[in-house]
C-alpha cells in the first residue's frame, strides 16, 4: 500500500474533535494524509481498511483504553509492524509503562508542541524504517553466516590483495588447514603442483577479464595428500567497480572424477575380465595400421575362440564360464609382449594385436599361446581341460584396415575349428563368404545338438484301402534362434562334415523315446519311420549300433522303419545287401525313400530284403496330368507286389491323387491331405480327432 500512496497515511485516535482536526490541518500542511478515528471500534476498523503508515492514539477514550487499542492493533496481522505513538499526558507514567508493553513506538507528550509536529512524524517514520531495514540486514548477515557456515563446499574469502580473510568450516575439513593457517595467506598454498599453478594464473585472468572463473584445480591438503577440486571464483567491487573481495568456493570432486573413470572405462573394457572392449580394440588397430602404414611395418590380428565354451557354460553354469573366460583372459595377457593388445570382443571370444614381426614368429608365438591355453584350469574346485581355436590375419597382406583384418582373422578361426579344433591357421583368400558361412553354419549345428534345439515332427501314414494310421514319418526340424530351419537347409552340410552320425543318433534315440511315449499314452502301435543318411549307413558296423541305440532307449527294432535312398544302396551293392540283411535280421523294417527318382538296378533290388517302395511326390504330383507318371506308378505299385513289398505314395495333397493311387493299388499314402508333419504333443491331439477318411 505504502510503495502506491504519494503521502504517507497517518491515523489519528482522539475521541475530541478538535484535537483531532487541529492534528490533522498540522499533519497535512506538513505533508501527510490523514484518517481520523474517534472511538476504538472506528479505529479498528478504519486501520483495517486504510492501513496507514504510522497511528496517533490518544490514551484515553470513550469506548475503551488506548493502550488496549494499541495492543490489539498490533495483534492484527497488518498492525505487526506499524509505527504507534501513544499520545499521553507527561504523569502518566503508569499508561506509558504499559503502552511499552502493548507494543507502542513512542510517545508524543501533551501539551503537543504543534510547531514541530511535523518533524517529530517524519522522524518516527523515518527512524522506524531504519530499524526496520537494520533488522533486515541483520537477518540476511545471520542467513549468509549460516549459509557459510554450514555449507558442504569449502568457501574462501580473500581481501583486494588477495590475502585470505575468512574460510568456512568446510575449508576447513576438506584442506585440513586450520583457520589461523590461512588467514591473511593468498590460498595459491593450496595448488598441488607446478601445473596447477600455470592454471591458476589462466585463472586470475579470467577473473579479472570476466568477474568470474569455473574449473578443477588440483589441490594439496595440510598432510600433503592431494585431490582434485572444482573452484567457483567470484569478484566483488564496491561502488567505484574496484575489486573488493574474491570469493572462491570449491568441492572436493574425488568421488566424482573416479566415477567418471569408472564410467569411461567401461566404455572401452570388458567389464568381466577388464581387458579393451572391441571399440578400444578398433581404435588402436586403427593407430597401429597408421603406424604401420608410415614405418613399413607388418602387424598381426589373432582371433581366439574357446572349443566347445558353451558346453561348459550350459553343464556347469555361468559363474564357472565366468570365471573360465578370466583365467583365458589373465593367459593370453601373461603370453603378449609390451605393445601389445589383448581384446574381448564378447562371449568367449578375443583378439589380439601384435605390430611386428614375420608369419614365423606369429605362428610360433600363436603355437605358444595355444599351448598355454591348453593347459588345465581351476574352475570352481574342478580342473577343466579346454583348449582353443586361432585365427591369424596379417597386415599388409590380409586386408589394411582394422574392420578387414578382424574380419578375416575370425574367417581363419573358423577354419581351425573345421580343422579339428586346439590349433592355429592363417587367412587365405580362398575362405570367402560361401565356404564361411559353410563354416559357420556347421559350427552353429553342433552348437544345435549339445543345446537341445532339434526337434522331431511326425507325418501320419494311412492305408489307402482302409484309412487306418499304422506309423508316422519323422521329419528333423531345427529352431535356431526362435526360428524353424527346414532340413534341406542343414542336412547336405551335416552329410558333408560327418556331424549326420550324431545327429542321425539323435534322431533314431528320440523317434524310440516318443514311439514309447504314445504307446505310454494309449495310441495305436505307431511305427516311426526315420531317415538315414548315406554316410550313417556306410558306417561299419551301423547295422549293430543302431540295434544297439533302440535297445538302450528300452524299444524293440520293429518299432522303427529305416528309410534309404536308392543310392545308398546301389553304391556298394554287396555291402548295402549285407548290411540291409543284418537290419532285416534285428527286426528293423526298411523302406526305400524316393523310389524311382534314383538309379536302381532291378535286379539287385530283388536281392534286398526291403518292406516297402516309397513312391516319391514327383511323380504323384504329376500323376492326374501326366500319363508318364502315372505309369511310373503303376510300375512301382507292380514290382513292389512282384517283390512282396509293400507301397507308400508321398505327398499327396488331394483327394483326386488319393483315390488314383487307391484304385491303382498303393498300399499307404501321406501328405499334406491327411497331414502336414506336427510336433509330437500335436499328434495325440489329431490321432483322437481323425476321422479314418
Ligand atoms: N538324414 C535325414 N534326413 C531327413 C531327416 N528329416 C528330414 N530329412 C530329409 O530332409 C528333406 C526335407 O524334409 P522336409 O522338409 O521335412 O520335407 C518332408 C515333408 O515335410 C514333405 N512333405 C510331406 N508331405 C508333403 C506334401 O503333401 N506336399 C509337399 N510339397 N511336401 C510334403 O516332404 C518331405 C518328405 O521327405 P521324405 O519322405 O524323406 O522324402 C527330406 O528329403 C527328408 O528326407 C532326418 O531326420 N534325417
Amino acid at each position: 500500500m505504502m510503495e502506491t500512496r504519494e503521502r504517507q497515511l497517518i491515523m489519528v485516535v482522539d475521541d475530541e474533535l478538535s484535537a483531532r482536526l487541529l492534528m490533522r490541518a498540522t499533519l497535512e500542511e506538513g505533508g501527510f494524509d490523514v484518517v481520523e478515528a474517534g472511538t476504538v471500534k472506528q479505529a479498528l476498523s478504519l486501520f483495517e481498511s486504510t492501513r496507514p503508515d504510522l497511528v496517533m492514539l490518544d490514551v484515553m477514550l470513550p469506548d475503551g483504553d488506548g493502550v488496549d487499542l494499541c495492543a490489539s492493533l498490533r495483534a492484527l496481522p497488518c498492525g505487526r509492524d506499524v509505527p504507534i505513538a501513544m499520545v499521553t499526558g507527561v504523569n502518566d507514567d503508569t499508561s506509558i509503562q504499559r503502552a511499552y508493553q502493548c507494543g507502542a513506538t513512542d510517545f508524543i507528550t501533551k501539551p503537543i508542541s504543534w510547531g514541530t509536529m511535523a518533524n517529530r512524524t517524519r522522524y518516527l517514520l523515518r527512524s522506524h524504517m531504519a530499524m526496520r531495514e537494520l533488522a533486515l540486514s541483520a537477518m540476511r548477515a545471520r542467513l549468509s553466516a549460516k549459509v557459510f557456515e554450514t555449507s558442504n563446499d569449502a568457501i574462501v574469502v580473500c581481501d583486494a590483495q588477495n590475502r585470505t580473510v575468512s574460510v568456512n568450516r568446510a575449508f576447513e575439513s576438506i584442506t585440513g588447514y586450520a583457520k589461523a593457517d590461512v588467514l591473511g595467506q593468498d590460498p595459491a598454498l593450496l595448488l598441488a603442483d607446478v601445473g596447477s599453478r600455470i592454471r591458476y594464473q589462466t585463472m586470475w585472468e579470467n577473473l579479472d577479464a570476466g568477474g568470474s572463473w569455473q574449473g578443477e584445480l588440483p589441490c594439496r591438503r595440510h598432510d600433503g595428500s592431494t585431490f582434485p577440486a572444482w573452484f567457483s571464483m567470484s569478484v566483488a567491487r564496491d561502488a567505484e567497480g574496484r575489486p573488493e573481495h574474491y570469493i572462491a568456493v570449491f568441492a572436493d570432486i574425488t568421488e566424482r572424477k573416479v566415477q567418471e573413470q569408472r564410467i569411461a572405462h567401461l566404455a572401452f573394457h570388458d567389464e568381466l575380465t577388464g581387458l579393451p572392449n572391441r571399440r578400444l580394440f578398433s581404435d588402436r588397430l586403427s593407430v597401429s595400421l597408421l603406424q604401420a602404414r608410415r614405418d613399413g611395418h607388418a602387424l598381426a590380428v589373432l582371433f581366439v575362440d574357446v572349443d566347445r565354451f558353451k558346453n561348459i557354460n550350459d553343464s556347469l553354469g555361468h559363474a564357472s564360464g565366468d570365471e573360465l573366460l578370466k583365467q583365458v583372459a589373465q593367459r593370453l595377457q601373461d603370453t603378449v609382449r609390451a605393445g601389445d593388445t589383448v581384446a574381448r570382443m564378447g562371449g568367449d571370444e578375443f583378439v589380439l594385436l601384435c605390430p611386428g614381426g614375420d608369419s614365423k614368429a606369429i605362428a610360433a608365438r600363436a603355437q605358444l599361446m595355444l599351448d598355454q591355453l591348453e593347459q588345465p584350469y581351476h574352475v570352481m574346485g574342478m580342473a577343466l581341460h579346454v583348449s582353443s581355436s586361432m585365427g591369424i590375419a596379417c597386415y599388409p597382406e590380409d586386408g589394411d584396415t582394422a574392420d578387414v583384418l578382424v574380419r578375416n582373422a575370425d574367417a581363419a578361426m573358423y577354419l581351425a575349428k573345421e580343422r579339428g579344433r586346439n590349433n592355429f591357421q592363417f587367412y587365405a583368400p580362398e575362405l570367402n563368404a560361401g565356404i564361411l558361412a559353410r563354416l559357420k553354419l556347421e559350427m552353429d549345428l553342433r552348437a544345435a545338438l549339445d543345446a537341445g534345439e532339434f526337434e522331431l515332427h511326425y507325418q501320419p501314414k494311412i492305408s489307402l484301402a482302409s484309412g487306418t494310421l499304422h506309423g508316422v514319418e519323422a521329419l528333423i526340424r531345427w529352431r535356431k534362434d526362435g526360428a524353424m530351419v527346414p532340413p534341406g537347409q542343414f542336412i547336405p552340410v551335416a552329410e558333408e562334415s560327418g556331424l549326420i552320425a550324431a545327429i542321425g543318433d539323435w534322431v533314431v534315440g528320440e523317434a524310440c523315446r516318443q514311439h514309447l511315449a504314445w504307446k505310454q499314452a494309449g495310441l495305436p502301435p505307431l511305427q516311426v519311420a526315420v531317415n538315414v543318411s548315406a554316410r550313417q549307413f556306410s558306417q561299419p558296423g551301423f547295422a549293430t549300433a543302431i540295434g544297439e541305440l533302440v535297445r538302450a532307449q528300452g524299444c524293440t527294432p520293429d518299432a522303427i522303419e529305416l528309410e534309404l535312398t536308392e543310392s545308398m544302396l546301389m553304391t556298394d551293392v554287396q555291402r548295402a545287401a549285407m548290411t540291409l540283411a543284418e537290419l532285416k535280421g534285428l527286426g528293423f523294417a526298411v523302406a526305400i525313400d524316393d523310389f524311382g527318382t534314383g538309379f536302381s538296378s532291378l535286379n539287385y533290388l530283388r536281392h534286398f530284403p526291403v518292406d516297402v517302395l516309397k513312391i516319391d511326390q514327383s511323380f504323384v504330383r504329376e500323376l492326374l496330368d501326366d500319363r508318364a507318371a502315372l505309369a511310373i506308378i503303376e510300375a512301382i505299385i507292380a514290382l513292389a507286389r512282384a517283390l512282396g513289398m509293400k507301397t507308400v505314395a508321398e505327398g499327396v495333397e488331394t483327394d483326386a491323387q488319393r483315390t488314383l493311387l487307391g484304385e491303382r493299388g498303393c498300399c499307404s499314402m501321406q501328405g499334406y491331405l491327411v497331414a502336414r508333419p506336427m510336433p509330437s504333443n500335436e499328434l495325440a491331439g489329431w490321432v483322437g480327432s481323425y476321422q479314418g477318411r
